[in-house]
């Protein structure tokens, strides 16, 4: 055991030295610091994340290490149940002090609530703070001082809160950080990329995406330069990148809320073209708030319908190969096809077109919304507990506040209004309109009539 104090900052989704305040609070101690990331597919109830989060994940450590070591620091990799992991290496460099940001999850909560207690009972102190959400779900109640189960009144309660603290600055090499030497795992080692005998369907997310801090700041940095003034209009157009595409560095914490709260509060405050469009972004910001709102209080919204009657629901039985269809992009409705092509191509898909696929999934297929939400957990490069469950259950009408069951999109209406000239479904979708393409594997008019049918059954 060392003499010398130690922190240990445990990174989770929260791969960023900016406005990190775990990492900033080590800092100001002045101890050297052990920073450490734990790959945890064990601990009991956490789920796995899928193969596009892995792929993620492997170049987003690459690039924290990279910034922790542009400051004296080093990034230590260890696997294996994250109680257990984190508790050992308190003991193995003699650790004074452990720091890290919050997480929302039930399980997680577990997990770190049960290590902080253990952590204070052996004299290290244990310290979280705030750092992946603006207004954290226990802070934002209604007036009688229950949760909010819907959006409006939550945005409402969010925006008359004081403004979110500014983010804090990223350490510098003047910090004069010491850091101990641990061992660690070889991030190759932990097999997170596509590798043989696997083929290699990463090629076009290494094409689409910059994973890491300085990507996040980058991507930022565009969509309000040349973007936010046009969101309003663009928002809704798959054709377009007319949206931040900041959902997975969010995901991952490469940017904070915070700092792109006040980023976005900064054009907002402008009376200039920018200030709708930033509005409306950082209105869709607090649908991200919302979902890890209802997830703290409810945190069955992941497995279960929200609304029980959904419990008796007539799911259709499906085959493997129609499942295929509409996971491979080859059902025989163009926008279908071409929303489930960018998403196992790229790793994301356009809000406008996932609410189109997970319609034409839970209603005019009747699959049940636990089977496209698993999908999308794989595939998505910005898979999230939060956001992925409740979208779902918005889809399928079986969520609070959700779209009602009823209001079911027409793929084809939908591609009318939203892509007019065909551009995005002629990206992914080039032979549509020709022989080589396949007839509709439903009738969308009789398949939506089926559903309803099927609703009144719960209703
Ligand atoms: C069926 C379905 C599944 C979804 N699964 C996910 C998911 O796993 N992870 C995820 O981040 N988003 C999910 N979404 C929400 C939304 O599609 C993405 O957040 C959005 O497409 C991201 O693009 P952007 O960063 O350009 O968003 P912008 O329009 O620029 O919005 C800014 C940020 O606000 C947040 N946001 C925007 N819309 C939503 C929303 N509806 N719900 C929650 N947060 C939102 C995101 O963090 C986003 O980065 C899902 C939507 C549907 C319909």
């Amino acid at each position: 055991m060392s003499e010398r104090a130690t922190s240990v900052v445990w990174f989770r989704d929260d791969l960023r030295v900016a406005d990190n305040p775990a990492l900033h609070e080590a800092v100001l101690r002045g101890d050297p610091i052990v920073c450490v990331y734990v790959l945890d597919d064990e601990s009991p109830g956490i789920r796995p994340i899928g193969g596009a989060s892995r792929w993620w994940l492997h170049h987003s450590l690459e690039a924290l290490g990279e910034s922790l070591r542009d400051v004296g620091l080093t990034l230590t990799l260890r696997r294996g149940p994250a109680r257990e992991v984190v508790t050992g290496l308190v003991d193995e460099v003699g650790a004074t002090r452990v720091l890290w940001n919050r997480r929302y999850g039930e399980v997680e909560r577990g997990i770190d609530g049960d290590l902080k207690a253990s952590l204070r009972e052996a004299g290290v102190e244990a310290e979280s703070s705030q750092g992946s959400l603006l207004a954290e779900p226990w802070t934002v109640l209604t007036g009688q001082g229950g949760w909010y189960k819907v959006f409006t009144p939550f945005y409402r309660a969010v925006m008359a809160k004081p403004t979110p603290r500014h983010p804090l600055a990223a350490p510098t090499k003047t910090d004069g950080l010491h850091h101990r030497e641990v061992a660690s795992d070889a991030l190759g080692d932990w097999g997170l990329l596509p590798a043989a005998p696997v083929p290699d369907w990463a090629g076009g997310l290494r094409e689409r995406w910059r994973p890491g801090e300085a990507g996040a700041a980058e991507r930022m940095e565009t969509f309000l330069t040349e973007r936010v003034s046009h969101y309003v209009a663009d928002q809704d157009l798959p054709a377009e990148e007319g949206t931040s595409m900041l959902s997975p560095h969010l995901r991952w914490g490469e940017i904070s809320p915070f700092q792109f709260w006040h980023a976005l509060d900064g054009h907002r405050a402008r009376a200039s073209s920018d200030a709708e469009g930033a509005a409306a972004v950082l209105r869709q910001l607090i649908w991200r708030e919302f979902s890890y709102h209802l997830l703290f209080h409810l945190p069955s919204i992941t497995t279960e319908n929200m609304r029980s009657e959904f419990d008796r629901f007539p799911w259709a039985e499906v085959t493997d190969d129609e499942l295929e269809r509409w996971q491979q992009g080859d059902t025989g409705i163009p926008l279908v096809d071409a929303g489930m092509r960018e998403l196992w191509q790229t790793g994301i898909m356009h809000n406008r077109v996932r609410m189109v696929v997970a319609s034409f999934l839970v209603k005019n297929l009747r699959v049940d919304w636990r089977v496209g939400e698993a999908w999308f957990w794989d595939t998505l490069v910005d898979a999230d507990p939060a956001a992925n469950a409740l979208n779902w259950q918005w889809v399928a009408g079986s969520g609070p506040d959700a779209a009602p069951y009823f209001r079911i999109f027409n793929p084809e209406l939908q591609a009318s209004k939203f892509d007019k000239h065909g551009s995005y479904v002629n990206r992914y979708v080039p032979e549509a309109g020709t022989p080589a393409y396949p007839e509709p594997m439903v009738d969308l008019k009789e398949s939506r009539r089926a559903a309803l049918d099927a609703y009144a059954t719960i209703r």
